[in-house]
């Protein structure tokens, strides 16, 4: 069954610079401007350097209130079209980096660019509004010492004293950590964030700045408000979008033909300091995060040199995700399924030189990595498309035999073709509605039927149904619903998946049936005309071999007689001219075996060919029948295995119905 839409385009990672002024502290320690732009271009110089990317910000380049509109508004506009995308903030402690994505709690918070995202997504679904459906999600999650930590969780007890001065974070007793998981399809999702469900930009901008305060942040020798760890601000957007309504064979529109389901990812994310641990002047618990922070960093580096290294990329070398937690969350968005744009922030002050230099060698790298972003759209959805679009072939096909004078059996059986498709598509289209309706819209993300099997019931849902039910009640049928669910799903796709195989394989034996047909008549016209060139030619030798046969024996009586009467004559001196005639006669003879001997040879080698034809023909005509056994084998194994399937199944829903009944018993005792 096609999971979905790949119409994979390979884009590079795109990388900016940003370059920030000299901030307070520097210019009171004198500090200088060490960074040049190149005027005009994208190109930045320290030293002896020199550096080209994708944009240039701040100092002499672009201005930074450029950045969005060039760099993150493509990706906004990409999520509506099903294609993840992903933005990374780089930089060492200071740099820049929460101010230019405005994560911080205040600064930054109007211009940063997640504020200027969710502008312009809300506008965007503003004026789609009439063509498309939306739902939008947050989660803010963050990575501090190798642990993922929930900022949106509501029931975190927050920021908590750890040692003297510094701020650290704890999660609920109880509360199971964030865990990242990878799909069979390669797809990383985190398992136990909250997600919000939010339908308004204020709704979505409290949720940045709930997850801003949260964060863990301390002090060290570099920055005041340094944060010490990754924060991933994660938007998701799904859709359902209006399409042209289709009709049926009989002018009716479809209407459940009319939606299609796309769903992306935008992370946003801004990294922690990517300064070396000495240089923060940190100790005890503080050099300890610092020693994580760069274990994150450090494994980042080392995807983005072996998937930034053509050479390394083409040998398809290993790369090494899942050395950090920071690199396994960023898998898709490094070398896989994303539009990626990477921010490299700078600070300009002489100081900060040789981190400067390092985060732009950093930066370099990353803008040979290639992605391969794709469209994420449900199964269910590309289901129908391919349902929809053979619908309309079949309609066009039954509009041309209405008009073309085609066997009114030839439309009956195209009527009855469409009219299958159309109850398939509405079973498919109501398995799809009680789907959206009976899961969280996470699970709706999923991009493929594993997925729905393991996807996380999230604590939200678990709340809403309580108020009709209690805890015990709640979790079994929630279980028994979510398990029956993602079964039905399955075997609305497992069935699908036969008729087509079956279709298919069908339409295949057609196929065969006809070049064998075909085979075997060229096969009979081939013997036909070479049996019949060979009587004839046989025939003819025959008749010339009589013929000179018979001139011989004449020739040779009129000799005979001739020799008896010069004899009987006595005339001596005649006899010479009589063995001369006799010699010529004799060469004309052996002149003339030598044309037949010719033609003899001729005719071995065309009767020759002629076999070797008639034995590639004969063995294509094997070769076809082999390969229809094997087909029709094949038809019948699968139609065998599916039935077996099926059976098993229907022994299984049996027994989860006697089950489900059973313990809805045993649940009503033990309550009484
Ligand atoms: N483009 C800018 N214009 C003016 N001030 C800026 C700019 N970028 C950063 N700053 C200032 O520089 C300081 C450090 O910025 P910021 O906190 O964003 O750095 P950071 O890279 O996120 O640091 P950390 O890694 O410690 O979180 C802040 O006081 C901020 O206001």
């Amino acid at each position: 069954m096609p999971m979905a839409e790949h119409h994979g385009e390979d884009c590079c990672v795109k990388v900016a610079v940003h370059i920030r002024p000299l901030i307070g502290d520097e210019r009171l320690q004198g500090c200088k401007d060490c960074v040049a732009v190149v005027p005009g271009k994208p190109q930045v110089q320290i030293g002896t350097h020199s550096f080209t990317f994708d944009h240039v910000y701040g100092s002499t380049g672009s201005p930074s209130s450029s950045m969005f509109q060039a760099c993150v508004s493509p990706l906004v506009d990409g999520l509506f079209q099903g294609y993840n995308a992903t933005v990374l903030a780089y930089g060492q402690t200071g740099s820049g980096k929460t101010y230019t994505m405005g994560t911080g709690c205040k600064d930054g918070s109007q211009t940063g660019l997640i504020p200027q995202v969710m502008d312009a997504l809300f506008n965007k679904i503003d004026s789609l509004k009439h063509q498309a459906e939306f739902q939008l999600r947050v989660s803010f999650i963050e990575i501090l010492k190798e642990e993922v930590h929930d900022l949106l969780d509501p029931a975190s007890v927050g920021k908590v004293e750890v040692g003297s001065g510094h701020t650290g974070k704890i999660t609920v007793p109880g509360k199971p950590p964030v865990q990242i998981r990878e799909g069979s399809n390669g797809v990383i999702t985190l398992a136990g964030s909250t997600e919000v469900d939010v339908s308004t930009q204020k709704e979505m901008a409290a949720c940045l700045e709930q997850g801003s305060f949260s964060r863990a942040t301390g002090s060290t020798n570099m920055n005041n408000q340094s944060s010490r760890s990754h924060a991933i601000f994660t938007i998701t957007l799904e859709q359902m979008r209006k399409l042209d309504t289709v009709f049926t064979a009989d002018g009716v529109p479809i209407e459940d033909m009319t939606e299609d389901y796309l769903c992306a990812k935008l992370h946003l994310v801004d990294l922690a300091g990517s300064e070396r641990a000495k240089r923060t002047g940190s100790d005890g618990l503080r050099f300890k995060e610092g020693v994580h922070i760069n274990k994150g960093l450090l494994a980042l580096g080392n995807v983005i040199s072996a998937l930034g290294d053509e050479k390394k990329r083409k040998e398809g070398a290993h790369v090494p995700y899942r050395d950090s937690k920071l690199t396994r969350l960023l898998q898709d968005s490094l070398g896989g399924n994303s539009r990626t744009v990477m921010i490299a922030c700078i600070s300009p002050a002489d100081i900060n030189a040789e981190e400067t230099l390092n985060t732009l060698k950093y930066a370099n790298r990353a803008r040979n990595i290639r992605n391969k972003p794709i469209v994420n759209r449900n199964p269910m959805s590309s289901e129908m498309l391919r349902m929809r679009q053979q619908l309309e072939f079949l309609q066009a096909e039954l509009l041309c035999a209405r008009g073309g004078g085609v066997s009114s059996d030839e439309v009956q059986v195209l009527k009855e073709k469409i009219s299958w498709l159309e109850a398939n598509n509405e079973d498919l289209c109501r398995e799809l509605f009680e789907y959206r309706n009976q899961n969280t819209p996470s699970d709706l993300c999923e991009t493929d039927v594993q997925k729905a099997r393991t996807c996380f019931v999230k604590p939200e849902g678990l709340k809403r149904s309580l108020q009709s039910t209690d805890t015990f009640d709640y979790q079994m049928s929630e279980a028994l619903r979510a398990d029956d669910n993602s079964k039905e799903i399955d075997e609305v796709a497992k069935e699908w998946e036969h008729t087509i195989l079956q279709d298919s394989m069908g339409k295949e034996l057609n196929e065969l049936n006809k070049r064998l047909e075909q085979k075997e008549f060229e096969m009979k016209m081939f013997g036909g005309v070479d049996t019949l060139a060979l009587k004839q030619h046989f025939g003819k030798k025959l008749m010339e071999l009589e013929d000179e046969k018979r001139t011989v024996q004449q020739e040779r009586d009129r000799l005979l007689a001739e020799v008896e009467s010069l004899s009987s004559d006595g005339i001596a001196h005649k006899s010479p001219d009589i063995h001369l005639q006799k010699l010529k006669s004799l060469e004309a003879q052996i002149l003339d075996l030598k044309k037949k001997h010719e033609s003899q040879v001729q005719l071995l080698k065309q009767k020759q060919r002629s076999e070797e034809a008639a034995k590639k023909l004969q063995d294509e005509i094997q070769f076809i029948k082999a390969q229809k056994v094997q087909l029709q084998h094949k038809i019948k194994h699968e139609a065998e295995q599916f039935r077996q399937w099926k059976a098993s199944r229907e022994r299984e829903l049996l027994q989860l119905k006697k089950k489900g009944g059973e313990m809805s018993t045993s649940a009503t005792n033990s309550k009484l």
